[in-house]
């Protein structure tokens, strides 16, 4: 029986523009709040747009034979109202003046917001401080009182409110997009963009608003609801009482509320129909960009646990873990949702083992699976991750299915980890020392721990250790930000240690030096080390047992001497081809000389 199935979650699976733009909207279509909400808009517009021919009076017609005239009255559809006006025609006015408030405060807001955003989060600076202060401003003025003291200017326009409405909201907009803006502004592919040539205006409109734009879809639903609700509180304050609204509807429905209490319903209805189907939208749009759904994720549930329950039948065990494997991975499964509640498996019936005091390389090209397989004994998978496994455990103690509490109490003493980026895996804001002393803070006085610290950081080969005790990370190299990560993983003693690609980040000569470093630690504290790498010639320098992995498989596992000399797989022998052969001296000719030689 498998284990666990893993919690689910948003899937941020990175998938190319036009297909992301095909999947949200095929999440959309397919999510029932979706539909519904469009479906409800799409039908209040085109209400709105069909009313001179679906209603018989204008809605500021009044008839005195039709004061609170019952529904069904011939012409009057819902009836009158207290002064004789068409129900009907007053309510699609209403929804018209709604949606139309909702336009113009939105666009207002959406406008201001996001030019000003882009161009401050892009600039910076200056620009930034200025725009920042301006609507910092902006924010904190009460904005509903605003508009009751700027009567005498909008004249009760709803038009003009609501420009007005729209720039008090443009603060919300600003700090979304300028905040998102500062967070992918140094992302390589910006960089890259300006080295091309392209001008900071085709940067800021397709690399910056392209990551922005899903955020202002959502942002801009929620503001259109304020918008309308706005709209209709200040016309039951009887601001703009000429103008046909829910507002002005619901205030003279109240004053009749006993004697037709009827009348309270149709612009109650309209309200909340029209914001309810706009919240609706956003939270499915929001969904569909993160690209998973209620039903998606339920979906994908079945579809794990079906495929768990075939396997299980197709193929009972009767393999027995070993007796004296410290970590024992068998069959381990991880899949990730997609937007339509199909699996993706990205890692399919993996099986280890690592045994105390040896290492065990987990071999294979990019994206074969090796760290999914690795962050899974790590409890270090992405959330929306679905993950299963006959057996996953660690000295016997299962690891799948632990509490946050239980699996921070395993890491450290039992399970500690080296991961592939040294740098962005110390925290720039706090020192070097402060980030080692406080995992050890658990179980021993601070003094103590800084002493422990110190020793280590000596015994990692740091030159001056009290020196890169006090550094930030910035301060010290990526080979000594290694030996730090090295030192505050072995700090604890732990049984077993997972070194994700320790070397790919550094230079040559700190990888052949960092690898040593880890043989000679490993030797003194006889740990069980699954070293995850690329490259065969680690395997070869470090290893006692080896498993290749390909596309999510393990497709051989042995001994790294026989393995060497008789590779079963082809892919295993062609792994072990592209070590680079040092003796093999070049004989080709340089690319320029060969130039020349064309000439
Ligand atoms: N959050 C995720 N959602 C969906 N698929 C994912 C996710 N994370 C990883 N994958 C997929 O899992 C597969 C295995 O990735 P993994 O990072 O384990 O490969 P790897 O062998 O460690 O590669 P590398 O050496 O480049 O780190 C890849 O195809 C990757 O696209």
């Amino acid at each position: 029986m498998s284990q666990q199935l893993g919690a689910l979650g948003p899937d941020q699976t990175a998938v190319a523009p036009t297909r992301r733009k095909w999947r949200v909207t095929r999440a959309l279509l397919r999510n029932p709040m979706a539909v519904g909400s469009v479906v409800t808009l799409a039908v209040m517009t085109l209400l709105c747009l069909l009313a001179p021919l679906i209603t018989g009076h204008d809605s500021m017609y009044s008839s005195v034979d039709h004061v609170n005239a019952p529904i069904g009255t011939e012409g009057w559809l819902l009836g009158g109202d207290a002064q004789g006006r068409d129900m009907w025609s007053r309510l699609l006015a209403s929804i018209s003046v709604s949606l139309t408030a909702a336009l113009i405060g939105t666009g207002v807001a959406v406008i201001i917001g996001v030019v000003f955003g882009l161009v401050a989060g892009y600039v910076g600076r200056t620009i930034d401080s200025i725009a920042s202060w301006v609507f910092d401003l902006v924010l904190a003025l009460p904005s509903l009182l605003m508009l009751i003291v700027l009567l005498p200017v909008t004249r009760g326009s709803y038009q003009l409110t609501m420009m007005l409405l729209g720039i008090m909201l443009s603060p919300g907009v600003y700090r979304l997009v300028r905040n998102m803006v500062i967070g992918i502004r140094r992302e390589l592919y910006i960089d890259a963009a300006k080295v091309a040539g392209l001008s900071t205006w085709r940067i800021l409109t397709r690399h910056v608003f392209f990551v922005v734009r899903g955020p202002i879809v959502i942002q801009a639903a929620f503001i259109a609801t304020i918008c309308i609700n706005v709209q209709a509180g200040l016309a039951f304050l009887g601001v703009g009482a000429n103008t046909p609204s829910f507002g002005s509807m619901i205030s003279l429905a109240f004053t009749n509320l006993y004697g037709e209490p009827i009348q309270l319903v149709w612009p109650t209805l309209g309200l909340v129909a029209l914001t309810g189907a706009l919240i609706l939208f956003a939270n499915a749009y929001r969904d569909a960009l993160a690209g998973t759904t209620t039903a998606a994720r339920r979906r994908s549930r079945r579809a794990l646990a079906d495929v768990v329950k075939r396997a299980d039948e197709a193929a009972p065990t009767t393999e027995k873990p070993t007796e004296k494997a410290l970590l024992t991975v068998r069959d381990l499964r991880i899949a990730y949702p997609r937007s339509d509640g199909s699996l993706n498996e990205v890692v399919h019936e993996v099986s280890l083992t690592v045994d105390s005091g040896e290492i065990v390389g987990l071999v294979g090209e990019s994206g074969s699976g090796k760290t999914q397989t690795a962050f899974a004994m790590l409890g270090l998978l992405p959330h929306e991750a679905v993950v299963s496994a006959k057996e996953l455990s660690l000295g016997g103690r299962p690891l799948l299915g632990l509490t946050p509490t239980e699996l921070r109490e395993l890491r450290g003493p039992d399970l500690a980890y080296i991961p592939q980026e040294p740098m962005s895996n110390l925290d720039p804001s706090f020192t070097v020392g402060s980030q080692l002393v406080e995992p050890l803070r658990r179980t021993m006085p601070r003094a103590q721990a800084k002493q422990r610290v110190l020793e280590l950081l000596a015994r990692v080969g740091i030159p001056d250790p009290p020196r890169t005790f006090h550094s930030y990370p910035h301060q010290i190299s990526g080979g000594m930000a290694q030996r730090v990560l090295i030192a505050g993983a072995v700090a604890t003693q732990p049984k077993v240690l997972i070194a994700d690609e320790p070397t790919t980040a550094l230079d040559v000569t700190v990888q052949a030096e960092i690898l040593d470093l880890l043989r000679e630690l490993q030797h003194e504290l006889r740990m069980g080390v699954l070293l995850v790498t690329h490259n065969f010639g680690v395997v070869a320098d470090l290893c006692d047992r080896v498993v290749v992995m390909r596309d999510g498989r393990d497709v051989e596992t042995g001994e790294v001497r026989q393995i060497f000399h008789h590779p079963a797989h082809e892919y295993t022998r062609s792994l072990i081809d592209s070590i680079l052969d040092e003796e093999t001296v070049r004989t080709d000719a340089p690319a320029s000389r060969a130039k020349e030689g064309v000439r």
